[in-house]
Order: C-alpha cells, then structure tokens, then sequence
C-alpha cells in the first residue's frame, strides 16, 4: 500500500497509508470504531476505490482492477452466505464462477470442508448452521479459491466469547496449513495480540504504529496506542527539563518515580501511563488504599485510592481486602511517559 487515502466528502477516513505486507504474514489492524480498518480493507478487496496512492501485489499494480480480478479471499463479520445454497455449494460457487473443472471442483470443496471440519453438514443450508459453522463456511468459502491474500473484517464479533477463543485457534491453524496471507480487522487488542505476526494500530484514519505484538505491547510509541494496549493507569507528572529517550526520573504530586520515556519529548506536561499487569505491592512505593477487589481466579483486579489523589487499577494475586493500606510500585521499564494531550483523558 503507496500512500493510500480514501475520502468521503470532506472526511478523510484514510490518511495516506503505507504498509507492506510479506507473503505468509498474518497482519492484523487494530483501532476503535471508525478509525479506518474496513475502510482500508475495502480499498484492498477493490469494494472502494482510492482517492490517492497505489496498490501493488509483487509487481503487479492492482488498484485500478475490480475486486473479481484482484481474487482475493474475503470474511465479513456477518458471513454473508447465499441463505438458500447448502454450505458446499456456498463454497463451490466461487469455484464456478472462475470456471474451474467439475472434478477440480468436488476435490477442492472435499478439501476446504474438511480443512473446516465440517464434512458432516457439507448440505445443510446456512439457516441450519449455528454462528461458528456459518463462519466456517465463510473462510472455506475464502480459501478455497486459493487466493493470494485473505481479508478478514471482524469474523467473530458475532460469536460468543468462548467460541471467539476457540475460532482464533481455527483460523491460525488454517492459516498456517495452508500458508496463507491474512489481513484480519479487528477492535479487539486480545484477539490481535494472541492471533498476529504483526499489529498495525490505527486511529482516525492514520497509522499510528506498526509492529510484532510484544513490541506494540511493551513499547507502545504514543498515549493513543499505549490506551488501546491496555495502559489504563495515568499520572499526572513533571520532569525537571524536556525528557530525553531514556531512564528519567519524573515526580508525580512530591514523589519521584523512575520512568522510562520511549521518544524525546518537548517541554511541557506529562502523563506516566502503566498496565495494571506491571503493579507490584512493595514496601516502599507510592502509599494507597484499596477500594475493591474483583476476584478472577489466578489474580485479582483491585482499585486503588492513591494516598497523595487519583485511582489505579492492579492485577495481583495478593490476598487484599477492600480497606487495605498497601504502597504500590512500578519498575521503570513499565513506567512509560508520553506528552499530556491537551483534550481531557478519562481516567486522570
Ligand atoms: N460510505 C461512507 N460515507 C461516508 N463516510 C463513511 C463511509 N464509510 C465509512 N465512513 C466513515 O469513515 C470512517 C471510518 O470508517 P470505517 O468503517 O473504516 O471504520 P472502522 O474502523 O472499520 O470502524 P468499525 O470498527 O466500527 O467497523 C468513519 O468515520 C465512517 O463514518
């Protein structure tokens, strides 16, 4: 992808966007609602023409050809099965339309059904299959055209959570079988976190970051990315002169705290943002109470009043009780400051 933007009206929903994709990738876009992931599937697929920039497939320009000649393989969030043809002919069907022979066929369909693990309900009728085996039908339907690229827009948001679980297993496994390359939309950070060889995070149409998930995880660039990789916890903080990149000592309301800034920042005010994951109850540390504490098993989720003003969150499998006087810290390397935007944040 050159460059490519796309606008509705005066709207960009698509800010010059550039990214290459290797063969055998699963590349996952990640943002909230409306920051651009179907709009940059679209333009992809060819169901959106660009406003500007180009599209290349090895050395192929395939932006200006239409989406059956591009031939890639799509998923969407609702299936969108044929209602009154059998799961086999859904998936025949993209087969006969490029004219495939009818023992290539059979041989095909035979094989993206097992590869689904649906042989036993290759003739039921979509309406007779529950939401996971329509989704199946979807991505057998997807690979079996073999296609150079498969396209996936939100294909388990309309599963429940345990089904979620088990579907991102499914489409690994097929995508590593068969060596596909996959773009896969999603809102959803677990999902692109455990499915992804490689995340691109977006937001109002810009590309914020790109990387390996344990990269964007640990190393989130900026507040936005950091919010959306689960860095729920803010202060407000000061540095003593403009933060190099770097180990910097920041002091939020009297109490020094060691941090870690990823960028040099210009002067101005700071946030420290920090995963809940990352708090460790200590001996010495900032001082607060607990609030409450959601039991989950292996650990719990406990919210803390900070002694000196503001909330937090934990994620530790201490036995605390709500009342408890507690002092909460942070090793520096998952202290991470960011420039304070100047629109308020929730949270702070
Ligand atoms: N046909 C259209 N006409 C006008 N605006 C559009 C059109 N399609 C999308 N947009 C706008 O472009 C922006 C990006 O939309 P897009 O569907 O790409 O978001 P998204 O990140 O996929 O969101 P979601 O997760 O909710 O599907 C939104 O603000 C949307 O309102």
């Amino acid at each position: 992808m050159k460059s490519i933007t796309r606008s509705f009206g005066d709207y960009q929903a698509l800010s010059s966007m550039n990214l290459s994709i290797k063969a055998g990738e699963f590349v996952s876009l990640l943002g909230p609602s409306g920051c651009g992931k179907s709009t940059a599937l679209n333009c992809l697929s060819g169901l959106l023409p660009l406003t500007a920039g180009e599209i290349w497939l090895d050395d192929r320009r395939i932006d200006t050809l239409p989406p059956e000649r591009r031939g890639f393989g799509m998923v969407f969030q609702n299936y969108a099965l044929f209602p009154h043809m059998s799961a086999k002919k859904n998936i025949r069907f993209g087969l006969e339309m490029r004219k495939v022979s009818a023992a290539d066929q059979g041989r095909r369909v035979d094989n993206a059904l097992s590869l689904v693990r649906l042989q036993q309900h290759a003739d039921k009728l979509p309406g007779q299959l529950s939401g996971g085996q329509q989704q199946r039908v979807a991505i057998a339907r997807a690979i079996v055209i073999e296609p150079p690229l498969v396209l996936m827009d939100e294909p388990l948001s309309n599963l429940d959570a345990a089904l979620r679980i088990e579907m991102r297993e499914e489409i690994l496994r097929i995508h590593q079988t068969l060596g596909l390359t996959t773009i896969y939309v999603t809102h959803d950070q677990d999902e692109a976190l455990a499915m992804s060889d490689r995340i691109v995070v977006m937001k109002e149409g810009v590309m914020q970051q790109q990387g390996a998930p344990q990269e964007l995880y640990n190393r989130p660039i900026n507040l936005d990315v950091a919010l959306f990789m689960g860095y729920r916890n803010l202060l407000d903080v000061t540095a003593a002169a403009a933060p190099r990149a770097g180990r910097l000592t920041v002091s939020h309301k009297g109490v020094d705290l060691d941090a870690t800034a990823l960028t040099d920042i210009a002067d101005g005010p700071l946030i420290a943002a920090f995963k809940p994951d990352d708090v460790v109850f200590s001996d010495s540390g900032l001082p607060a109470t607990v609030d409450s504490v959601i039991y989950g098993g292996r650990d719990s989720t406990v919210k803390l009043d900070l002694e000196n003003g503001g909330q937090i969150h934990a994620r530790v499998s201490d036995p605390v009780r709500p009342g408890d006087r507690v002092h909460v810290s942070v090793s520096p390397e998952h202290l991470l400051v960011y420039p304070r935007p100047a629109q308020p944040i929730a949270g702070l």
